[in-house]
């Protein structure tokens, strides 16, 4: 057999092609999409009164978000946040992220909420862990933001390597990637939320790892 020498392209978790995710429960829609790292810009990916039912179902739980292996306060982090319990409305939620992220609901970390106010930020960081650790066997490998809420001023999902600034829209999301074997584009994810200048802002994370986490 002929040796192919051309490095072929890696290949994409999100492997949806066409303008629409058909999830079991709703259609999403892509809104943009761009390769190396695969960054997507979803819509329609839940409804109002989801995203009303995530915030209410927060509210009461919101505690100053830590970061780290040691789970401290940090500058880098002034939000607030939780973990939501599984329940009818957040398994539903959970099996259309999974659809959408093409990996299994157990490989999820829980559906992780924030709550930014004018001013709280998360400043630019990587969401896989680069340390030593336990993680190691089982890393991170997606993230999916929904934005839950929209907010009047400020509050982008910004990468500042790719030049790009996500803003919240109520319903929408941003997806990323980051298992690639280039290092240097497992780099490129490097995000972050910008202040609040004026609202609130209100998110969803996912976090999936490569194999079942829960
Ligand atoms: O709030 C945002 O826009 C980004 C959140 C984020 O980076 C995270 O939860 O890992
Ligand atoms: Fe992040």
């Amino acid at each position: 057999m002929k040796k192919v020498t051309m490095l072929a392209k890696e290949a994409s978790i999100f492997d949806h092609t066409g303008n629409r995710i058909h999830t079991d429960d709703r259609d999403v829609s892509i809104i943009a999409r761009m390769e190396d790292p695969m960054i997507a810009i979803l819509g329609n990916v839940v409804s109002n009164e989801e995203c009303e039912a995530l915030i209410r179902l927060s509210e009461t739980r919101m505690k100053r978000s830590k970061i780290g292996a040691g789970h401290q306060v940090n500058e880098m982090r002034t939000s607030s946040s939780t973990f939501l319990d599984e329940d009818e409305i957040t398994s539903r939620i959970e099996k259309r992220i999974a659809q959408i992220m093409n990996v299994p609901v157990t490989h999820g970390e829980g559906l992780h909420i924030l709550n930014y106010k004018p001013g709280q930020e998360y400043k630019a960081h990587f969401d896989y862990f680069k340390s030593k650790s336990t993680t190691m066997n089982n890393p991170r490998i997606s993230t999916l933001v929904i934005y839950l809420n929209d907010v009047e001023s400020g509050g982008e999902t910004y990468f500042p390597h790719m030049n790009l600034a996500v803003s919240p829209q109520r319903g929408m999301g941003v997806y990323f990637e980051y298992f690639y074997s280039d290092p240097l584009v497992n780099e490129r994810t490097l995000h972050g939320g910008s202040p609040v200048i004026e609202g609130e802002k209100w998110a969803a994370t996912m976090w999936v790892r490569r194999k079942q986490y829960r």
